[in-house]
């Protein structure tokens, strides 16, 4: 849908999104020696939602150019605060004065994802995030890889390489179906169905431009969804709680800190429904922008299925995918040219300053990473795909401590890190040890940025299977 805009139509959005007078948003304190924010309101209501919804980090990157890397912007029915560029990055996450807390997150998706790990601040977020550090030690990473990789065989298996098919909903189920084994043990397996439409509805819910459950809307069905979820946890919490279970849903459960803190029963939930919510969406979209790369760049995918073949075809474990350093490097450039989490939202508790800039009390902020992924600062040519830009050489990514930041940064970085990439790097080893794929000659991927960025075709890849290849 939206790939079929005429150029125009485009044109006429970027022009229109870049006339709105500019204006401060607030004055700062007399004699404080601070500059005010700049920035302006866009259309009355949706403020730069639409052109937001376009050109996703593009808009970011032009204001950015524009305004300096403190701005201000009308979006979700309100004023927000936009940061960019590493040191700015840096001042909001690092957060020394604890002027920036989680209800950035809480404003869009507290409905769905209530009293998640992210919807915390401070004190509270500290001590359930040690708690839950417990379910991501190496050693449970190793397990989750256990389970995570006859899933991906199996998955990868079943693809056609009659013609092309369209890859972001294959991976989506993959990645649905992982969850299940991984987060869940394989428990309620005769549920799994019903589970992940009430999943898929709650995260579609978070992206609704509609606040309010009214009848037939995506929130409602947001709301509902989220009563399934937690009605399914709980149903399944005394048999996850008693067991020696190695799956997510058990290490919550049994995760304790040396100082004998655990988690309670809806903690457990609460987190569970978050878990599969941050988990799941960012490493479809991570490993759809591999497959793309691969695709457009086949001789990195040579280079890349050169190293899984050579760890051969029994299914890997986690020592080995940490030897697939090919994989590493595109994945991180991808991760960079497409920031699966493009904005990390805060809220101001008190007055705050960043980089010389007044930010008032109760202010939205919304950090922008995927603009500083392609700071000229920071990176060389940052348009073209490089993976070699993080290797021992040059390691761009070192060229500021906040130059490449997917996962975040700070007391909230993302704990499913490891996780995520070992997750993306089972699949796409898969994918390379029995399969070369292609895109269509000239074919370039286009975002959805409607919610997190999905390409809007489906994003169509041709298979071939490695068996048939000529010797
Ligand atoms: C490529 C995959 C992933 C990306 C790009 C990603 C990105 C992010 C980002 C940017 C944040 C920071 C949010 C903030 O500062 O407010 C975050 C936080 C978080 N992520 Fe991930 N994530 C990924 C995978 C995962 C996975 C697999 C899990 C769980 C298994 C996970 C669980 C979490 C949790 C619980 C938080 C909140 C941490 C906290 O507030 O302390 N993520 N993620």
């Amino acid at each position: 849908m939206l790939t079929r805009l005429p150029g125009r139509v485009d044109q006429g959005l970027r022009t229109l999104s870049r006339s709105w007078p500019v204006r401060p948003l607030a004055e700062p304190p007399a004699g404080s020696g601070l500059a005010a924010v700049r920035g302006d309101q866009g259309l009355p209501l949706l403020g730069h939602t639409l052109d937001y919804i376009r050109f996703g980090s593009d808009l970011g990157r032009e204001r950015y150019a524009r305004l300096g890397p403190v701005s201000w912007m009308g979006a979700f029915g309100t004023q927000v605060v936009v940061v960019a560029g590493p040191d700015a990055t840096q001042a909001v996450l690092a957060n020394k004065e604890k002027a920036f807390s989680q209800d950035g997150w809480t404003f869009l998706i507290d409905a769905f994802f209530h009293r998640g790990l992210m919807l915390m601040s401070f004190g509270e977020h500290l001590m359930h995030r040690r708690i839950m550090q417990e379910a991501f030690t190496r050693d449970r990473l190793a397990e989750y890889v256990s389970q995570v990789a006859p899933r991906a065989r199996s998955g990868v298996g079943a693809w056609s390489t009659e013609h092309p098919v369209l890859l972001y909903p294959l991976l989506k189920e993959l990645t649905l179906d992982i969850a299940t084994e991984v987060f869940m043990g394989g428990r309620g397996g005769e549920d799994t169905r019903a589970i992940n439409d009430a999943f898929v509805a709650t995260v579609r819910a978070a992206s609704s431009m509609v606040r309010f459950p009214l009848p037939g809307t995506r929130f409602r069905a947001g709301v509902r969804g989220r009563r399934v979820l937690e009605t399914y946890f709980y149903e399944h919490l005394p048999a996850a709680r008693s067991g020696a279970g190695r799956d997510l849903f058990a290490g919550l459960c049994q995760a304790r800190t040396t100082d004998g803190d655990k988690f309670s029963d809806q903690d457990v939930v609460n987190h569970m429904i978050f878990l599969m919510m941050a988990a799941h969406d960012t490493s479809t979209i991570t490993t759809a922008a591999v497959t793309y790369f691969l695709a457009k760049h086949p001789e990195w995918q040579d280079r890349a299925r050169q190293e899984s073949l050579a760890l051969g075809a029994e299914p890997v474990d986690i020592d080995a995918l940490d030897r697939l350093n090919t994989l590493d490097l595109v994945i991180k450039e991808s991760l960079r040219l497409v920031a699966p989490v493009p904005l990390v939202m805060r809220k101001t508790v008190k007055p705050a300053e960043v980089e010389g800039h007044f930010i008032p009390n109760n202010t939205l902020v919304a950090v922008a990473p995927a603009v500083n992924h392609f700071d000229r600062a920071c990176w060389s040519d940052p348009d073209d795909f490089d993976p070699d830009r993080f290797g021992p050489d040059r390691a761009e990514d070192t060229s500021h401590r906040y130059a490449w930041v997917p996962f975040g940064g700070g007391a909230h970085k993302c704990i499913g890190m490891h996780f995520g990439v070992l997750e993306v790097k089972a699949i796409l080893h898969e994918m390379l040890r029995t399969h070369t794929w292609t895109v269509a000659d000239g074919y370039r991927v286009r975002w959805d940025n409607t919610s997190l960025p999905v390409p809007v075709d489906g994003l169509p890849v041709q298979f071939h299977s490695l068996a048939d290849a000529p010797a």
